[in-house]
């Protein structure tokens, strides 16, 4: 291997995305019943039609092969040799025909309309179940895993539902009712044409879990294969910032060739199905042609009989190979869907106990007592914190990166519990409290700043849907964000794509402070942006800060100096732990960490 190709392996080794693995379970019932479940809201409406339509359809396609042998031939053509009755019955066949038409259109069509709102009902109650998770699920998880759960396995549950229930029961029912037609119509024929179907049994067994596993294996490379596209183009600048345009190409064909091959292997192996089936077809009328025959020459069986033999052995296989094919159907089914349930029985870890304290107001005081916390099991974040933060203080948190700033400022959102100790707000323990009624008095600007797509002014008014337009100018205003969104081609109807991206970074800022000082929030955690910008836009930022600060209680993740110094408390943290604690003064006085901080930025800054 050359030392390039070397290198770039090492490189490909970077894209890693854990959390797809095979989910092996049993084939289970029960898993088929909650799938059922969702098909409860339609049981008034597009089942029963659908179901009577079908039925209606397997009783005509049941009747017309024992009208045209056993009546038409045996009855009215041999025995009573009756011109007119002949008629008759060809008219009444055609007659049956047409309303089996019919009956079919109505059953394709409530039986589509039933799938459609299945997958609406499942896709729904999956998209609001997410909402909902917790931000230790969404640790592990890449966003492009999460979305095929929604998209891919929802749609491919979508067959099963449109024609998977309907046809299932048309092809138990015609096939039920064709052997106890057959074995009516003579016994020792039927016997005889049913020796195939052990071969059949063991078809379907042998192949099904083979199937099964080569289904899922696909739905985990298309799930890597999302995540890396999903990755790939949000990072696109860095990517070409860094001109690693070929490595990221590079893996991405090779994701693309996994999943391809997956295709290839899983459609192979369903493809020996149909085969195999028409195989089994072919006995089957080899058997009917020779024992038919012998038979009919013994007088056993009349020819009319024989007939409707014939037109039901070829009905007889198409429910079975549908049967079949269905059962794969019904295997990918069983992925996706437990792929799917999986997300659904993931429990939020932070949700709200019964009868949990609802904050109506909220004053803002914050404490932490002795409060632990770690992520993972593996590294404690936090330890032995303690604060005491009044309302409407200004608190400054400082100290290296990984320090457990940002950590904090979670803790106090409650987007996680403390693994020992306890956060409280106004003196109620977070866990006691209802978590919509304690965000709602909490805002929250992070320093990347996430813009939707929409207008400018949709973005701010995030902060309070309810807000009206001139609130949300007046919001803007107050943090100086008015000038230069006047400025943009249509103002506050100017659309901005996701990200953000025709907007400054500072400008991005003023627009998350606008959108925080509409929500008027009670306590406001803010995480300074790091990035530089011009003196005159810093300046604006640092005056819209202090309105926007100005009778909340403020906990800022602070980066400036000029924040830092007008802090009522500043806390320096150290790996976890709490260093220092005081105002500005009282900290430089002490010449330890925070002093050195200040002086490092102080000589930068000369610099
Ligand atoms: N979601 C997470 N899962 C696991 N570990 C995490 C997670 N978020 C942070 N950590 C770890 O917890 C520790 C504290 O991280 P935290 O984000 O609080 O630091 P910080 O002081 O805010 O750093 P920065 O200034 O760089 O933002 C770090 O060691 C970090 O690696």
């Amino acid at each position: 291997m050359t030392q390039e190709k070397q290198n770039t392996n090492r490189h490909l080794t970077r894209f890693h995305y854990s959390t797809e693995q095979v989910i092996e379970k049993p084939f289970n019932w029960k898993q088929i019943w909650r799938l059922l479940t969702y098909v409860k809201p339609y049981t008034k409406t597009y089942l029963p039609g659908a179901f009577i339509m079908m039925l209606l359809s397997t009783v005509i396609r049941l009747a017309v092969p024992i009208l045209i042998g056993k009546v038409a031939i045996d009855i009215i053509i041999v025995e009573k040799k009756d011109t007119r009755l002949l008629i008759y019955l060809v008219l009444a066949i055609t007659l049956l025909y047409l309303i089996n038409y019919i009956a079919n259109i109505y059953r394709i069509k409530w039986v589509n309309l039933l799938g459609q709102n299945v997958i609406y009902d499942l896709r729904k109650h999956l998209f609001t179940h997410v909402q909902k998770l917790s931000h230790r699920f969404f640790d592990s998880r890449s966003a492009g895993s999460i979305l095929v759960r929604i998209m891919n396995d929802t749609n491919s549950l979508q067959d099963i539902f449109t024609n998977g229930i309907i046809n299932l029961l048309m092809d138990i029912i015609t096939l039920a009712g064709i052997i106890m037609i057959l074995f009516s119509l003579s016994p020792k024929l039927a016997l005889a044409i049913m020796i195939v179907l052990p071969l059949m049994f063991y078809i379907s067994t042998r192949l099904r879990r083979d199937i099964r596993r080569s289904w899922q294996h696909v739905r985990i490379q298309q799930s890597r294969m999302n995540s890396h596209l999903n990755e790939s183009i949000q990072g696109i600048r860095i990517t070409q910032a860094f001109a690693q345009e070929d490595e990221n190409i590079a893996y991405f064909n090779r994701v693309n060739t996994d999943n391809f091959n997956s295709w290839r292997l899983a459609t192979k192996k369903s493809a020996k199905f149909r085969p195999l089936v028409e195989l089994s077809n072919a006995i089957g009328t080899v058997i009917l042609i020779t024992y038919g025959a012998y038979l009919i020459l013994q007088q056993d069986i009349f020819v009319g009989t024989f007939v409707s033999f014939a037109f039901f052995l070829g009905m007889f296989w198409e429910p079975i190979s549908r049967l079949g094919q269905m059962y794969n159907q019904l295997l990918m089914a069983m992925a996706s869907s437990e792929r799917i349930f999986e997300y659904l029985d993931e429990k939020p870890i932070i949700h709200n106990k019964k009868n949990a304290y609802k904050f109506d107001h909220m004053d803002g005081h914050i404490t932490f007592d002795n409060v632990q916390f770690s992520y993972d099991d593996e590294r404690i974040a936090l330890q032995d914190i303690s604060l005491n933060i009044k309302a409407g203080e200004t608190v400054a948190l400082v100290g290296h990166t990984g320090s457990g700033k940002s950590t904090i400022a979670n803790l106090i959102s409650r987007f996680y519990d403390p693994t020992k100790g306890s956060v409280k707000i106004d003196g109620h323990d977070l866990r006691d409290t209802d978590l919509r009624s304690m965000r709602s008095h909490i805002s929250v600007v992070l320093q990347e700043t996430f813009i939707f797509s929409g207008t400018i002014m949709e973005n701010i008014r995030f902060g309070r849907p309810t807000a009206t337009d001139e609130e949300v100018i007046k919001a803007a205003k107050v943090v100086g964000a008015h000038n230069f969104i006047q400025r943009l081609p249509y103002g506050y109807d100017t659309e901005v794509e996701e990200r953000g991206s025709i907007l400054s970074a500072g400008e991005r800022q003023l627009l998350s402070f606008a959108r925080a000082l509409l929500a008027n929030p009670t306590i406001l955690i803010l995480d300074e942006a790091t990035a530089s910008i011009d003196t005159e836009t810093e300046v604006m930022i640092q005056q819209a800060l202090k309105r926007l600060l100005k009778g909340r209680t403020a906990i800022i993740i602070a980066h400036r100096l000029s924040t830092i110094r007008e802090a009522d408390q500043i806390y320096v943290l150290e790996n976890g732990h709490i260093l220092e604690s005081g105002n500005h003064q009282q900290l430089m006085d002490q010449r330890g960490e925070y002093f050195r901080l200040v002086k490092s930025q102080f000589d930068m800054l000369q610099a």
